[in-house]
């Protein structure tokens, strides 16, 4: 295990990589990543991680050491609201962030946290829109021995409360523009709190340099990579969200295998517009993006128009490109049927321009859903992308994807990442179809624990250590992982067959009148449970159905897909609904819906 050293010498400040045997205890300094150490440039670059998978055993913030590389120190990490901020402006901030986190003697609550760094593992909960506000903040925690957690900016009072109740958040770090409601739910939860100080952007400080400070910390700075680093709450599509607790060792493990499988570079340019209180937002588009040395551009919340013209922006149609072009976008599913929608809507001469813009990004993603076959082709029909579509969970974050080169398979997830080992577990217990079963992981990224549920952690390993990760799968003939959906939720067990939701699902939308749907089991006494449809027409569609005073109707559903689907999977209930109740990450929360409307009948 490594661990890192700054420290002070002739008045200035230096950082180093220490093993454990060669040091204990040592002084924290902030450090200035252009000050030359009293040893080579070379000999300081070549101690830090390379980017490579299989390299030095992970060591602490990964993310925090690559981007002190001197390379990197001076380009642009974060673009949000017009301004840039370098990667060393982000540091700084970060340095600030720790010694103000230090000097408010935070009330440190350990239960659970074997005592480490400065803080001890004490939470501090990050609320801020996504902005280098958030990354510095994130950073000066690490910086500072705690424990980071994202706190969505959507939750209602109640649920954020419950998580930072959960969490027991110590300290709160926000923006300006959540300052009153944090403080008060703070208070509420008797955490201090304070505001993030702005980070410098580069247009307000040209120099760089200028924008480094220097000074001490008085404490213990020892970050060991098996200690927590970050609380992550689950979406609660499947029950109560749930702290999962990473450590330095798992982000360390996941950084390096996004951007090792990405291929994600300095030159990169990431267009973001993801919540960061989960981990597709949080690792894929940003940490793994900031420890490859990318830039991250923010938009405050995902828009159709502005995303068309971003890219429009990157790539005008005489063939040049921006300076900032952006290179890749990661989404999920319904932002791309979104996109889709407003192209449509575009005329010719947009269409032209825009098509040819998203054409020219290096790499466009899906994920945190099943993505819809009709969307996939629709997509490639468009831009030229066949979106990579991978499979992850806030557990071990990312582990099965379609290749960056090579064939990518529609329907399916691709194959583990190196270094993950997949099993699929068989459910002995009758009706399923033999090869699925539930897919279970072990991956270096790993969580550690759920916060404060060690029987529920326990019930959720093998007794070998692999994660069960309650979704069912199958393998098909050339190896590629399917998803059959949460076998609490997308499994529906109709008269003995076992059928997934999600595979009935990707049928229906090829349907030409229907948006959006969503398929689970209801409650039926003949065959235990019944193939159920929400159903969201097109809105073109609703129109004339209206006029014409007519409905979309189960008959004309089913003619529709006999050819399709067998028999036994078609549905048997349809609901006509305006729109589908989605979360922040665009999930449906099926166990819900089948609670409230199995309470109806
Ligand atoms: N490409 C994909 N195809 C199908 N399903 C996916 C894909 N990517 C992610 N998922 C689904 O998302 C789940 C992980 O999301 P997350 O960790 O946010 O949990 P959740 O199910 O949304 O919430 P909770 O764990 O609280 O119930 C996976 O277990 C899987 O069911």
């Amino acid at each position: 295990m490594t661990g890192i050293i700054t420290y002070s010498f002739k008045g200035l400040n230096y950082v180093s990589l220490l093993r454990p045997s060669a040091f204990h205890r040592y002084r924290y300094c902030y450090l200035n990543p252009f000050v030359t150490p009293p040893f080579t440039n070379a000999s300081f670059s070549s101690s830090l991680p390379s980017n490579s998978l299989g390299s030095e055993p992970a060591t602490l913030m990964e993310v925090v050491k690559a981007a002190w590389r001197p390379s990197v120190a001076g380009s642009i990490a974060i673009r949000a609201d017009q301004k840039s901020y370098a990667y060393s402006q982000l540091l700084s901030s970060a340095c600030n962030i720790s010694r103000l986190l230090f000097s408010t003697n935070i009330k440190i609550n350990n239960k659970g946290v074997s005592g480490h760094g400065n803080l001890g593992g004490a939470r501090i909960g990050i609320v801020a829109k996504p902005s280098a506000e958030f990354v510095a903040g994130m950073l000066g925690t690490w910086l500072s021995g705690g424990v980071a957690v994202p706190l969505a900016l959507s939750y209602p009072e109640a649920e954020l409360l419950h998580v930072m109740n959960d969490s027991d958040i110590s300290f709160v770090l926000s923006t300006e523009d959540y300052s009153e409601t944090m403080q008060s739910i703070a208070t509420g939860c008797a955490a201090q709190f304070s505001l993030i100080p702005p980070v410098s952007s580069t247009f307000s400080s040209p120099n760089m340099t200028d924008e480094l400070q220097t000074g001490e910390i008085e404490a213990d700075g020892i970050l060991i990579d098996e200690n927590p680093a970050l609380i992550v709450y689950t979406s609660g599509t499947t029950g109560k969200p749930k702290g999962v607790v990473h450590t330095h060792k798992s982000i360390s493990a996941q950084v390096k295998m996004l951007a090792d499988a990405w291929e994600y570079t300095s030159t990169d340019q990431f267009l973001h517009c993801l919540p960061l209180h989960h981990v597709h937002g949080l690792f894929n588009a940003l940490l793994a993006p900031l420890y490859a040395g990318s830039t991250v551009e923010f938009i405050p919340k995902f828009s159709v128009r502005s995303i068309w013209q971003r890219w429009r922006e990157s790539y005008p149609k005489n063939g040049a490109k921006a300076d900032d072009a952006i290179t890749v976008f990661t989404g999920v599913p319904t932002m791309y049927a979104r996109l889709i929608q407003g192209y449509q809507a575009m005329d010719p001469e947009q269409q032209a321009l825009s098509a040819y813009a998203a054409q020219q990004l290096r790499l466009m993603m899906s994920g945190s859903s099943a993505l819809p076959q009709p969307v996939m082709h629709e997509w490639e029909t468009i831009t030229g992308h066949c979106l990579l579509e991978r499979y992850g969970m806030t557990e071990f974050v990312m582990a099965i994807s379609n290749p960056l080169r090579g064939a990518r398979k529609a329907g399916t997830v691709g194959k583990p990442f190196p270094g993950v080992q997949v099993r699929i577990a068989e459910d002995k217990s009758g009706g399923g179809t033999i090869g699925e079963g539930e897919l279970c992981v072990k991956s270096p990224s790993l969580f550690k624990e759920y916060w404060k549920l060690p029987q529920v952690t326990k019930e959720s390993f093998t007794d070998d250590g692999f994660f069960k990760t309650g979704d069912a799968c199958r393998v098909d003939e050339d190896g590629y992982y399917v998803i059959l959906g949460r076998t609490s939720a997308d499994i529906m067990k109709v008269g003995g067959y076992k059928l997934s939701a999600l595979e009935i699902e990707s049928v229906l939308l090829q349907h030409p009148d229907i948006a959006e749907c969503c398929v689970f089991g209801l409650p039926d006494k003949d065959y235990g449970e019944a193939v159920s449809a929400i159903v969201v027409l097109d809105s073109e569609q609703k129109r004339k159905q209206e006029e014409s005073n007519s409905a979309f109707s189960l008959e004309e559903l089913c003619n529709w897909a006999k050819d399709k689907l067998a028999p036994y999977k078609l549905p048997t209930r349809l609901m006509l609904w305006d729109s589908l109740p989605r979360n922040a990450m665009g999930k449906v929360n099926k166990k819900e819906l089948k609670r409230q409307l199995g309470n109806e009948k």
